[in-house]
């Protein structure tokens, strides 16, 4: 039996009585349309978003893009090929669009280290550590969960009215204080705590975990068994994203060409490898609550007896907002400032959770639902550390790097390093730099050396090529005090693992680390271990008994064979476009080859469609994505390259072809839609033999719904623009589909019927004889001599 040691968990209170500020309720618009026949069969109650703030002016983008053709991948240009600089491996015309790419990044950087005020936040971490009630406080309801009464959030707000008032001048010798402090309280945490740690010492420090624990966990096991949760999941290990040792997708961004490579050749290996995960169900009942306050934030109330009943299932919307603004924290006022004029007034649910938890340098894990803010609260605690870190003299030779922040995919780190630029806009000391793959390593190199770089903003492949290739980068990431891993779920799993752990053995043993995410499966409490310290907090903001979805997205599943799938998927799209004039789709597709396949089909039905996926071009893919971010009446044909964080304003629907990888999958590809408070659509279209996924996600409200009629004609003009699509995208999109599924634990065990299915989609898109696949491919898969497969 393996038994975890159970970290400090906390979880907002769902009961505790409402006080303080009056809540602030977007207005809500709701507007039935019942013209439309199927999107309304499908989504009875055609709700309109909830007015909050407006993201873009409504312009109809037509600005229409060259779409290069897809860039071949060769081991070559691998970003995991040490000895080949990135100067060397791209092409002309990508360099041209990497000059592009590096100037907005190079705009990300603030250019002076002049100018430091900062708040008086070590007297106020003082007064948080004297006011704090720990666990006499604490009492159980009837769902296992400990109750911490004396709110530390109370404590912190309170301090923090008298922080405003106070003088923010003088602050060089309380800067250096707290750090000192910042950095004794790090040096006093367990000190095995952290990435270096060996099976080993993993392994005493659980037997010490039995001992202080075992009771306790016996006991919350029989309590979480009788409430239901002891299958510890909806589905599967196998879908539980940590469960797989590698993913076999093209499109999960790893930075690494050569990985991707291996990745398509080495699906079944992979499978058959897979870790069959143990997992200790007990951790997730040591709940111990933060504060009253997120009770009200969270849309909960409490009637006469006590019970918690969220706002949401009394005919009310869930707010992602809480009742404290901004200015009522101790934060200081050049954050404020910063936050003033990105438009932000009052903290989300996680913001206010997680910030007097940082702030006090405790290490983190975060879960919070999709488009609640959890970008901003990671980086704001983090810019307010770096704030209060004494200057770094302007001759030290390599200037540290204080904020790591990694992020699964290249979009997602561009995004959080633009949301940094915006909050440090008067910090002008602190600059924030970006290192992805498909640019240029020379010149983030160049700009690392140049630029001021206290955070950082990375994704896993280019970083380690960073620390392997260019001079003095261990050296400056020696000064990290802040690592964070944003979908830290994502990054833990197997395909990035040993990125990480590389990355974490890089930075100092005494940091603090930040893991954010919408989705913690129990194998994340697991394996943190390698990133936080044993006493880590984890602040989870989805209230008990609700989903790790929103509200406000309707979901349905379809199922429907292959070969009607390209009919429904137009058909699907033109009565959402006719629905709403603003609409604004997320297609999302299995692979990057069958993403390009579909994307190729939609235009030459003549939808305004944009393709991203891993074969593009980081040119092409940040022009696209920024294009998507700013438009509506646009439909994104995506692989999961946009599955997680990518924040895209007011999407409209999200479309899932094919079975997502798994649970947590499907769970950030809906995501992208109902940000923010607002209401969204969701549709997963899946063939017959996939139905066996929806038990992965049988606890999020997805429902049947019937399919739309298809007439001959869709049929007709749907044959017409497969059969203008080259074959090469068809024999891509063929060998894709076949190392996905193969991948998969249930479809890949059945290699017979495993090519019949592959056969049905080649017939899918219009040809007789399937396509014919290299022998080298095919052995790598396990195919090898398997009936109906054409070799070449
Ligand atoms: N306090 C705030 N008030 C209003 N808007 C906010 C606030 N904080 C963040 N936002 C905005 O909310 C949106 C969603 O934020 P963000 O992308 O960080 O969500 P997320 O929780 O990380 O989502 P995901 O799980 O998909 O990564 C962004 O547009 C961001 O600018």
């Amino acid at each position: 039996m393996v038994i975890k040691f159970i970290p400090h968990l906390r979880v907002l209170s769902p009961s505790l009585p409402v006080t303080g500020f009056p809540s602030m309720k977007p207005g809500r618009t709701i507007c039935f349309n019942g013209s439309i026949p199927v999107l309304n069969r499908v989504f009875p109650f055609k709700l309109k978003f909830l007015g909050l703030s407006p993201y873009f002016n409504g312009k109809l983008i037509t600005r229409s893009l060259s779409t290069r053709p897809s860039r071949p991948r060769s081991r070559a240009s691998s970003e995991f090929t040490p000895k080949i600089r990135g100067d060397v491996r791209v092409s002309k015309s990508l360099i041209e669009d990497e000059a592009e790419l590096s100037d907005w990044v190079g705009e990300l950087r603030t250019d002076s280290f002049r100018g430091r005020l900062t708040s008086e936040d070590e007297e106020l971490d003082a007064d948080r550590q004297r006011n704090r009630v720990r666990s006499s406080d604490r009492k159980r309801n009837g769902v296992s969960v400990k109750w911490r009464r004396e709110s530390e959030f109370d404590n912190f707000r309170e301090s923090s009215k008298r922080e405003t008032r106070g003088n923010f001048g003088d602050s060089i010798s309380r800067k250096s204080r707290f750090s000192k402090r910042f950095d004794s309280e790090l040096e006093d945490e367990d000190s095995d705590d952290d990435g270096e740690e060996d099976d080993e010492s993993y392994s005493s420090r659980k037997s010490r975990g039995v001992k202080r624990e075992k009771t306790k966990m016996d006991s919350r096991r029989g309590k979480r068994n009788e409430r239901g949760l002891g299958s510890r999941n909806a589905g599967s290990g196998r879908r539980m994203g940590l469960g797989r040792k590698s993913n076999f997708h093209e499109e999960e961004d790893t930075d690494a060409s050569e990985e991707e490579k291996g990745r398509e050749m080495k699906g079944l290996e992979n499978f058959l490898s897979e870790e069959d995960s143990d997992i200790n169900a007990a951790a997730e009942d040591d709940y111990i609550i933060l504060r009253k306050k997120a009770s009200s934030a969270l849309g909960l109330e409490k009637d006469a007896d006590q019970t918690v009943t969220p706002r949401s299932s009394q005919g009310k919307s869930e707010s992602y907002l809480s009742e404290t603004r901004f200015d009522q924290i101790s934060i200081s006022p050049l954050s404020l400032k910063g936050i003033k004029d990105a438009g932000y007034e009052k903290m989300t649910v996680v913001q206010e959770a997680t910030l007097p938890v940082i702030l006090k340098g405790k290490d983190v894990l975060a879960k919070a639902k999709t488009g609640t803010g959890k970008t901003v609260a990671f980086l704001l605690p983090s810019i307010e550390i770096v704030s209060k870190l004494p200057p770094v003299d302007r001759d030290v030779k390599r200037p540290p790097i204080h904020v790591l922040v990694i992020c699964p995919t290249r979009e997602l780190a561009i995004q959080a390093a633009s949301e940094a630029k915006k909050l440090l806009k008067y910090h002008p000391s602190i600059g924030v730099q970006v290192v992805i793959g498909g640019t240029r390593l020379a010149l983030e190199q160049k700009n690392l050396q140049a630029k001021p770089c206290q955070i950082l903003v990375a994704t896993p492949g280019r970083l380690r090529d960073h620390l392997e290739n260019t001079a003095g980068f261990a050296t400056k990431l020696m000064g990290v005090k802040v690592l964070v891993l944003d979908e830290a779920d994502r990054l833990l799993a197997m395909g990035f693992r040993k990125d990480i752990e590389r990355i974490i053995a890089a930075v100092p043993k005494h940091r603090q680390t930040l893991l954010f995410s919408a989705t913690v499966p129990d194998e994340v409490h697991q394996i943190c271990h390698i990133a936080l310290k044993r006493d880590h907090e984890f602040i989870n903001t989805v209230q008990e008994g609700t989903e790790d979805t929103h509200s406000l997205v309707r979901q349905v599943h379809m199922v429907a064979p292959l070969d009607k799938q390209f009919s429904l998927l137009y058909v699907l799209l033109k009565e959402h476009i006719a629905d709403d004039v603003d609409y604004k789709v997320l297609v999302f597709c299995t692979t990057a080859m069958v993403t390009k396949l579909v994307a190729d089909v939609l235009r030459e039905m003549n939808l305004n469609v944009r393709e991203i996926h891993s074969r593009k071009s980081q040119s092409y893919r940040t022009r696209v994505s920024d294009e998507f971010r700013k438009s509506k009446g646009l439909i994104l044909v995506t692989s999961d390259v946009s599955a997680r964080g990518v924040d895209y304003p007011d999407v409209t629907l999200v479309l899932q072809v094919g079975m997502p990888s798994d649970r947590e999958q499907y769970i950030h590809r809906l995501g992208r839609t109902g940000r923010k408070g607002k209401e969204g659509q969701g549709i997963l279209l899946l063939a017959p033999w996939e139905e066996n996924f929806l038990s992965c996600v049988k606890d999020l409200p997805i429902t049947k719904a019937p399919l739309p009629s298809l007439d001959p004609e869709t049929k007709k003009k749907v044959g017409r623009a497969l059969s203008n699509v080259e074959m090469k995208t068809k024999e891509s999109a063929y060998q894709a589909w076949l190392g996905y599924y193969n991948s998969d634990k249930n479809i890949g065990r059945d290699k017979y019927r495993l090519v019949e299915l592959a056969n049905e989609f080649s017939r899918s898109m219009g040809l007789d004889n399937p396509p014919a696949i290299p022998k080298l491919v095919l052995s790598k898969m396990g195919l090898r001599n398997i009936p109906g497969l054409r070799v070449r």
